[in-house]
């Protein structure tokens, strides 16, 4: 293995990405045979599948030459008291040179649901390029990334380099369901994580067509509101017009939970809101964003605001209420005249800076039972939280943020922040204490959990790329801190002649 001062870093970066550009098609091999596995953490009948993805993962990161533990996770109670086995969480270290920095990479292999008849043009599990375009369920969220990031780690060993940093891994299979049991998961393996000095995710896409940085998410509190009005369903022509719907007065709940100008209705939701500071209203002035694109993105023919400013502050900075769906609901083809037994409405609230999930969830528990108080029902009412991710702010001046910017090279990357959540950046950064940083590889128009989801054949190359390049950087505004900072680090070195 070539050490790193055989070559000089430029000549280094040349040889990584020429491997890259040349190896581009196999790259791209492997993320169809990655997509093809449907590991949808949400569907218990894919639960076999999802745990294949694990598998599959976990000796591709072995092939790297890491060492793998994969982590029994337990078991998953479903709704109908039946359990399912959560799929095994990866940790995985390849390095273990003290003088190096270690950088940990977190990335799920589970997807969203996805299925021809919601509106794909092709199969969502067998990718299919169009126009540079590599379409198919979890393309951008999160396999794609992830394999980025495997794809980089792969040219250093191609090409007999020395990596110049320590990696380590530790993807999961059920973020797209909030991660659970991971907090215990970080708890229990301290020692996994006390010689980590950065944390990377990829996991979210860019602003726009520059390429960005991430350094904060909203949180997610996430509610299933159940209404029952009865042990079964019934024909609404031997029972409709004497019986309390479950549906009707789960309808009226929803209704009463955000009105159409997107405010919240739940008192006392906006009280823990951090107010917006000049300082912080300045920093949207500058941020690129193309309204017409965005809107374009969405399918959507008018938002709720007209201004750039707006939009990103109720994106960033405020908290939304999205009604998500309902469960045991008839919504299939045609006209079954049925009054359903029992049904679960399921929305989620994006929780901003200072909003707490304790407070949260009391609030909504309280307004849920006085608008339901109001209706005289005899059916029976039961509010859960089902999810609570809390938001996830960074601090910009940590050294990996430096190392990214260089990585990136040609371009000063946008500084944003993100509407969605990855529920572990918060427990990562309460829990560990270390830099966590988001470096998003794919594009604003990548359609995560929606209908035909893409990255660009270009984000996936570059981006593998970036984060080939990312290590070396990242090596060398580590070495120089060290050298600044420690005093046996710099003895050392004179010593050596260095
Ligand atoms: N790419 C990140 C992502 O999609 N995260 C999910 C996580 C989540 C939140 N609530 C339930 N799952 C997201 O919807 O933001
Ligand atoms: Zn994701
Ligand atoms: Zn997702």
């Amino acid at each position: 293995m070539l050490p790193l001062e055989t070559n000089g870093s430029e000549d280094l970066m040349t040889d990584l990405f020429t491997y890259i550009d040349g190896h581009q098609d196999e790259f791209v091999q492997s993320l169809k045979e990655w997509i093809a596995i449907p590991s949808d953490s949400s569907d218990p009948l894919l639960r076999k599948e999802l745990i294949k993805m694990v598998e599959i993962t976990a000796e591709r990161i072995q092939a790297l030459g890491a060492t793998v533990e994969l982590i029994d996770m337990g078991q998953e109670q479903l709704n109908d008291g039946q359990s399912v086995p959560f799929p095994k969480a990866i940790l995985a270290q390849l390095g273990n040179d003290p003088s190096k920095a270690t950088i940990c990479f977190y990335g799920h292999v589970d997807v969203q649901p996805a299925k021809m008849e919601d509106g794909w043009i092709t199969d969502p599990y067998n990718m299919t390029e169009r126009n540079e375009n590599l379409y198919g369920r979890g393309a951008t969220d999160n396999k794609g990334p992830v394999l980025a990031w495997i794809n980089a780690v792969d040219t250093y060993k191609a090409l007999n380099q020395e990596i110049p940093v320590n990696i380590k891994f530790i993807i999961e299979g059920v973020e797209e369901t909030g991660s659970q049991g991971l907090e215990d998961l970080i708890k229990g393996n301290s020692s996994f994580f006390s010689d980590v000095d950065y944390i990377v995710i990829s996991d979210n896409v860019r602003l726009s067509r520059k390429p960005a940085l991430t350094y904060g998410t909203r949180g997610d509190a996430y509610f299933f509101v159940e209404v029952q009005s009865g042990t079964k369903d019934l024909h609404s022509g031997t029972f409709g017009g004497i019986i309390h719907e479950s549906m009707r007065d789960l309808v009226y709940l929803l209704a009463n939970l955000v009105d159409s100008s997107g405010h919240i209705l739940i008192p006392g939701i906006y009280d823990d809101v951090s107010p917006l500071t000049e300082e912080e209203r300045k920093l949207y002035d500058d941020i690129d964003f193309d309204l017409e694109e965005h809107q374009n993105n969405s399918g959507v023919n008018t938002f709720l605001y007209s201004t750039k400013e707006e939009i990103l502050q109720h994106l960033w900075r405020y908290p939304c209420l999205s009604i998500h769906g309902i469960e045991g609901a008839f919504s299939g083809y045609g006209s079954k005249t049925v009054i359903p037994g029992k049904v679960i409405g399921k929305f989620s609230i994006r929780l901003v800076p200072d909003m707490k999930i304790p407070v949260v969830n009391k609030q909504v528990i309280n307004h849920l039972k006085s608008v339901f108080a109001k209706l005289k029902s005899p059916n029976k009412l039961v509010v859960t939280l089902q999810i609570g991710a809390l938001p996830w702010i960074a601090n910009v001046n940590d050294l990996q943020y430096e190392a990214a910017r260089n990585a990136i090279r040609k371009v000063t990357p946008e500084m944003i922040r993100d509407g969605s959540t990855i529920p572990l950046a918060r427990i990562f950064q309460d829990l560990t204490k270390k830099s966590i940083m988001m470096l998003p590889i794919g594009g604003a128009d990548d359609g995560e959990h929606s209908q035909n989801e893409k990255i660009s054949r270009s984000n996936y190359i570059q981006g593998t790329k970036i984060f080939a390049s990312f290590f070396l950087e990242l090596a060398k505004l580590h070495k120089d801190l060290q050298m600044n900072n420690d005093p046996l680090t710099i003895k050392t070195s004179q010593q050596n002649g260095s």
